[in-house]
C-alpha cells in the first residue's frame, strides 16, 4: 500500500450566544489541525495501537495533553468509531499531529472541536465514507449537547435541535459515556464493540450572518471546566425565565444576520435568564461586566454574553474592537484577572479534509 496523508481543520465555537443555551453555536476563524500521515510501506508498529501521536499547544494552554492514543480524546474519539465499524486499531504506521491553537476549558469549544476532528479521523483513517450528518450521530454520543460540535462540524452560524428518540434509542443514547469510550484498559484489546449512534440524533440549521459583525473573544488566565459549570445550573426554572429566554432566542437569528445591524435589537436579542446569572458564581465580575458594557456606552458594540460555559467572554461588534476588548480586560483585571483577546471572524466553512 502507498503512503498517504491529509489535514482536517476543524473551527473553534462559540456555544450559547446569550439566549440559546444548548441550541445554538458560532464556529470562529480559530482552528484545531490534524496532520495525518499513514506510511503504506510498514506491515506491522510498534506503536501502541498502531499510532503515534505528537502535540502542539498554539494556545498557552499549561494542561498536559496525553500522547497515549487511549487516552487523548481526539484519538480516543477515533477509535470509537472505528471500532463501531470492527476496525481495533489504526492503519499500521498512522502518525497525528495536533497543532491546537484553542485554550482548554474557556468556553471555546476546545473540546467539542477534538470530539469533531477525532470522529472525522476516525472516518478518514478508516475509509468508512460517512456522511457529516452521520459522523454529528457520533459526537452526540460524547459530547451531548449539539451547539457546539454542529458548529465545528458544520461551520457558520447555527442553530441546532434533538429528535425526540424512540424508547430503545434513549436507551442507547444514555448509554453511560464510559462505556463509548471506555476508560484505557492498559493496551488491552477486551474486543466489545462500542454502542453505535443511533441513526440522526441531532440536526442543525445554518443562519445568515450580517459581514459588519466581527467577534471579540477575551479570554481570561483561568479554566472552567464544562462539566463544572454545567453542575451550578438549577433543574427547574421558572416559567417568566423560559419565555424571557425564548422570546430572545426567537430573535437573535434575525437580528445577527441582517445587515446593516441594528445595536438594540442584538443587545437585547443577546440577553440570558437561563445560564449567565448561575456561572457568575466560577467567573468573578461576570455580571458586573456584561451589565456594563451596551452600544450606548460603548460605541461599536453590538452584543455581549459568555462563550459557551465560560469564562471567555464574547463581544459582539462592528468598530472599535481594541477599545471594547481593553474596557472588558480592565474589569476582568479589578478581580485580579489577566486576560487575552483575539478578533475573529465566523468560520463558515466547518471542518474541512484536504488529502494530500
Ligand atoms: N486538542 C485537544 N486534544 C486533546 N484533548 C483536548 C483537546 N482540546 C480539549 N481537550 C480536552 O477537553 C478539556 C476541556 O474541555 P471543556 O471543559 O469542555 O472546555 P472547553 O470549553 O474548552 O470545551 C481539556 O481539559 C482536555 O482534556
Ligand atoms: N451549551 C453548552 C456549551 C458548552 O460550550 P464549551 O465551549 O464551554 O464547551 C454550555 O453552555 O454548557
Amino acid at each position: 500500500m502507498t503512503s498517504s496523508s491529509f489535514t482536517i481543520r476543524t473551527p473553534c465555537s462559540s456555544a450559547n450566544i446569550g439566549p440559546g443555551f444548548d441550541v445554538i453555536g458560532l464556529a470562529l476563524s480559530l482552528h484545531l489541525e490534524l496532520h495525518v500521515t499513514i506510511d503504506g510501506s510498514k506491515s506491522s508498529s510498534q506503536q501502541p495501537l498502531n499510532c503515534a501521536i505528537t502535540y502542539e499547544d498554539q494556545s498557552g494552554s499549561t494542561e498536559q495533553i496525553s500522547l497515549d492514543p487511549e487516552v487523548n480524546l481526539i484519538t480516543r474519539v477515533a477509535l470509537y468509531v472505528l471500532r463501531c465499524h470492527n476496525q481495533r486499531a489504526f492503519p499500521v504506521e498512522t502518525r497525528v499531529h495536533i497543532v491546537n491553537p484553542i485554550p482548554l476549558g474557556r468556553g471555546l469549544g476546545s473540546s467539542g472541536t477534538a470530539v469533531v476532528a477525532g470522529v472525522v479521523l476516525g472516518n478518514e483513517v478508516g475509509r468508512l465514507g460517512l456522511s457529516k450528518d452521520r459522523l454529528l450521530d457520533y459526537c452526540l454520543m460524547i459530547e451531548r449537547h449539539p451547539d457546539n460540535v454542529a458548529a465545528s462540524l458544520f461551520g457558520g452560524f447555527v442553530g441546532t435541535y434533538l429528535n425526540e428518540l424512540k424508547p430503545e434509542d434513549v436507551a442507547r443514547k444514555e448509554i453511560p459515556l464510559s462505556e463509548v469510550l471506555p476508560a484505557p484498559a492498559g493496551g488491552v484489546d477486551t474486543g466489545i464493540r462500542p454502542p453505535e449512534p443511533p441513526l440522526g440524533i441531532g440536526h442543525y440549521r445554518k443562519f445568515a450572518w450580517a459581514k459588519e459583525i466581527k467577534a471579540i473573544a477575551i479570554i481570561p488566565d483561568f479554566v472552567v471546566p464544562t462539566a463544572n459549570a454545567r453542575n451550578v445550573l438549577p433543574k427547574t426554572y421558572t416559567r417568566a425565565d423560559v419565555v424571557f429566554n425564548l422570546q430572545r432566542a426567537a430573535l437573535l437569528p434575525a437580528a445577527l444576520g441582517s445587515s446593516p445591524p441594528d445595536p438594540d435589537m442584538i443587545y437585547l436579542a443577546m440577553q440570558d435568564k437561563v445560564h449567565q446569572p448561575y456561572r457568575q458564581t466560577l467567573i468573578p465580575g461576570l455580571t458586573e461586566i456584561l451589565q456594563s458594557m451596551t452600544p450606548t456606552t460603548q460605541p461599536g458594540l453590538l452584543g455581549i454574553c459568555l462563550s459557551g460555559a465560560g469564562p471567555t467572554i464574547l463581544a459582539l461588534a462592528t468598530e472599535n474592537f481594541d477599545e471594547i476588548a481593553a474596557r472588558i480586560i480592565a474589569r476582568f483585571a479589578s478581580n485580579n484577572i489577566t486576560c487575552k483577546w483575539k478578533l475573529l471572524v465566523p468560520a463558515q466553512d466547518g471542518t474541512v479534509v484536504e488529502w494530500q
